[in-house]
């Protein structure tokens, strides 16, 4: 396994090691042992997720005021350009986000812990997105930034308006009140 560190520390993006031969591929997609020595504490994953978007889809920004989650996320069909945005207000970061590219070629993962807000934009005809959580779905306490805020100023690898919920067209500023009181400590 591979891991670079991005810009924004804690984001960690991994590269498990592929064993290929001539009936196709093997990899671990997580190792307990492995990702608790990588980010040197022992995190429980509470709930696996999986959607599957069609392309120019961009599903986010969102992260959850209380319960964040931290999420380890892969994409297992497709591509993606998967961003997160650090909401902890007590980081150097706070404000700043970082983008890779996931596609179930390369095989990355992007580790993300809690704190961050987390969106991804489908870059293939469609895309299967799964992800792994350490604290529950709360919907009372899920929030959304919208997407081409100017304050983050995203650069999505789009020139035309992707496909959104209509929660996540309507998605908060950034700079609003909430985020700040509401950003995360961790
Ligand atoms: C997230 C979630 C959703 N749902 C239900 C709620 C809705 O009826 C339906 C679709 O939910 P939503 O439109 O919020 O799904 P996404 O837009 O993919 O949301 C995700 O988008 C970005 C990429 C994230 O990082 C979050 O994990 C998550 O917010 O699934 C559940 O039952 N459990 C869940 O954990």
């Amino acid at each position: 396994m591979k891991v670079k560190s991005l810009e924004i520390a804690d984001v960690l993006l991994i590269e498990p090691t592929v064993y290929g031969d001539d009936r196709g591929f093997f990899f671990e997609s997580f190792n307990q042992a492995q990702f608790s020595a990588l980010v040197g504490q022992d995190l429980t994953f509470v709930q696996d997720n999986h959607s599957k978007s069609a392309r120019g889809v961009l599903r986010g920004l969102h992260y959850q005021i209380k319960q964040p989650q931290g999420k380890l996320v892969r994409v297992v069909d497709g591509e993606v350009f998967d961003v997160a945005v650090d909401l902890r207000k007590a980081s150097p970061t706070f404000g700043k986000w970082v983008g890779e590219t996931l596609s179930a070629d390369n095989k990355r993962q992007l580790w993300i812990p809690a704190g961050f807000a987390h969106g991804f934009l489908v870059l293939s005809e469609s895309a299967q997105f799964l992800y792994k959580t350490t604290d529950f779905y709360s919907p009372e306490n899920e929030r959304a930034i919208i997407w081409n805020d100017p304050t983050l100023n995203i650069r999505w690898p789009i020139d035309t308006m992707p496909i959104l919920s209509r929660k996540d067209a309507v998605a908060q500023a950034f700079p609003d009140a909430e985020v700040f009181a509401g950003s995360l400590d961790s």
